[in-house]
């Protein structure tokens, strides 16, 4: 999986340079992180290029933003009849990519070796033909399902995590110098070898750090299953509940008095909860049976496009960017991010 995502992020390093020599001083680096990844995750999903899968893509795309606008109701009675004409649009738009993913199944179907493309969808379909063995099948129907929650559970919040790093790399310089360090000990200017990835521990620190700060997935939600007491509340059974992932990872009666601070080698101590008190208190990945599936394909993601970034460009913050995290599903640069970009 790795090597599909050295290309897409390849040539967006590629079109930095080409703006850079045309004199482009700046570069809004949270359009084109999110572009990249969206290109990532269809590639790794289901096998799409620019080439061989624009019109899904384009589609994909405008699905989320349409997604965006309508769906920050998730979980309100009657919200479909808040935004209806969004709503519309976004169900339009779905069936749409339904269609023209049964027909990239359908495609493959046909051609189908009994050797399965190495992207999530061959890989579903793999298990699929193995009817008799596992006893279960998975549908044309649900293929296409499992496809789209990938594209959408892994496309934006793996892009916001490397945005979110590139701001505060850039805002802390020594860690920027002390990445690339490690990246030349460990991976040097060669091709990049996924097997040394485990020794860029650094770089895990940070991730961890940035995910802790600006977590793109700002909040979990669970279902009460039955009347539940915490002191003196009752929480009924059916309640639907929103943890606020942004407020627990920056509550300084867990964390202690640096809170707000970036220190990733709090992460060094304490490798699984970064030195927070409550055990519960870090969780960019949710928790539990539902806990995020894709956080190792997110962990290789953000190590492959880190390194290419960081071995060929610096990063500044540049004098246009304006400081607004905000909650729009996921948490983002409200206007995005422009980056003084150079390279080295
Ligand atoms: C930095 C990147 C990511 C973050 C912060 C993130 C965060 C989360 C969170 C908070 C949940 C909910 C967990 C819970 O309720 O306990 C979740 C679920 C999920 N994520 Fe991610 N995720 C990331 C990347 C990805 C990627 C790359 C994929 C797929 C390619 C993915 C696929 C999913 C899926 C399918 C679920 C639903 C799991 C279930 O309900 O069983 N995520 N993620």
């Amino acid at each position: 999986m790795a090597s599909l995502m050295v290309e897409p992020a390849t040539n967006m390093l590629n079109r930095w340079t080409t703006l850079i020599s045309c004199g482009q001083a700046e570069i809004d680096v949270e359009r084109e992180i999110t572009t990249t990844a969206g290109e990532i995750i269809a590639r790794t999903s289901f096998g799409l290029t620019h080439q061989n899968g624009n019109k899904v893509f384009e589609k994909l795309r405008a699905a989320q933003t349409t997604l965006f606008n309508s769906n920050r109701y998730v979980g309100v009675p009657f919200s479909k009849w808040i935004c209806p004409k969004k709503n519309l649009e976004a169900t339009k738009l779905g069936h749409e990519i339904d269609q023209l993913l049964l027909s990239i199944i359908h495609a493959r179907k046909q051609s189908w070796d009994g050797s399965p493309q190495k992207d999530l969808l061959g890989l579903l379909m793999e298990g699929s033909h193995l009817d008799g063995r596992s006893g279960k099948s998975l549908t044309a129907r649900e293929l296409v399902d499992e496809c789209k929650t990938f594209f959408f559970g892994g496309h934006e919040t793996t892009a916001l995590a490397l945005t979110w790093t590139l701001l505060l790399l850039s805002l802390h310089p020594q860690w920027q110098h002390q990445l690339r360090e490690e990246i030349k000990q460990v991976i040097g200017d060669e091709e990049i070898d996924f097997t040394r990835f485990a020794h860029l521990k650094k770089m895990e620190w940070v991730m961890k750090e940035v995910l802790r700060l600006y977590s793109p997935a700002p909040n979990a939600q669970r279902q009460a299953r039955e009347d539940i007491k915490v002191d003196e509340l009752v929480i009924p059974n059916g309640t639907n509940i929103w943890i606020d992932v942004v407020a627990l990872h920056h509550d300084p009666t867990i964390w202690g008095g640096d809170v707000n601070e970036f220190r990733p080698e709090r992460f060094k101590e304490d490798s699984l909860y970064g030195g927070c008190k409550h055990k519960m208190g870090f969780l960019p990945f949710g928790f539990g049976g539902r806990m995020c599936v894709g956080r190792n394909l997110t962990m290789m993601e953000y190590k492959v496009v880190l390194t290419l970034m960081l071995r060929r460009f610096s990063f500044s913050v540049s004098p246009n960017y304006r400081h607004s995290p905000s909650i729009m599903l996921s948490l983002r640069p409200k206007f995005g991010l422009p980056l003084i970009v150079k390279p080295l």
